[in-house]
């Protein structure tokens, strides 16, 4: 069964979902590369010129196509769950990881980044704490499995996750290179 990451903007979701697919040497899809691909612009660019609701729309068609390959790590964008027709299409087919962060680690990992549009405002870590108490219960209700993202390192966290999947029966690891 394919697996997809959600999680808040700087949780890991693309950085941790290209690793774990070279481990599992599954493809890697990530829905905001796809979206870019298909917008011509920057994700912060859209934003800009249409507004949230667009790129919502893009975001909900783009996640609609996924999910019949098997051997596949999806990485969301933040605000995947925010429909609750990407949260029924996620929960069935896909087992779902939520890295889950407090808003103060995330701060510490993305107040110099600018290409998150809902960032770039004057209180970014009030910004991550709204969203958290907004987004919690969604990643929480489409989560089958949930991992703490704040202090491991990148490849801690994919170990974690392989451990958890192989225990799901979700995927076997493919032989070691050496
Ligand atoms: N566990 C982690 N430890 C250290 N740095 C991390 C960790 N997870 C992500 N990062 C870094 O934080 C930044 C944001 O990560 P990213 O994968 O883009 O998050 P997301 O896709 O969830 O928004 C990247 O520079 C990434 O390398
Ligand atoms: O949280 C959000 O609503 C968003 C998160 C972004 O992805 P990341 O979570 O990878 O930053 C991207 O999809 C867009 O800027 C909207
Ligand atoms: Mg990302």
């Amino acid at each position: 069964m394919p697996v997809a990451l959600v999680g808040l903007p700087g949780s890991g979701k693309t950085a941790v979902g290209r690793r774990l697919a070279q481990r599992l040497q599954w493809d890697f899809v990530d829905t905001d590369q796809l979206i870019e691909e298909r917008i011509g612009c920057t994700i912060r660019e859209f934003f800009e010129r249409e507004g949230e609701g667009r790129f919502r729309d893009i975001e909900a068609q783009v996640i609609g196509e996924q999910g019949r390959t098997a051997n596949t790590v999806l990485s969301t964008g933040g605000g995947a769950v925010l429909r609750e027709e990407n949260r029924r299409q996620l929960r069935q087919s896909f087992h779902v990881v939520y890295l889950r962060s407090s808003p103060e680690d995330l701060y510490r990992r993305l107040r110099h980044d600018v290409k998150r549009p809902l960032l770039q405002v004057a209180d970014p870590l009030g910004r991550l704490r709204e969203l958290f108490s907004a987004r919690d219960p969604l990643y929480r209700e489409v989560a089958h499995e949930s991992v703490e993202t704040g202090r491991p390192s990148i490849q801690a966290l994919v170990v974690e996750i392989l451990d958890r999947l192989q225990a799901a029966g979700v995927a076997v690891m493919p032989p070691s290179p050496h």
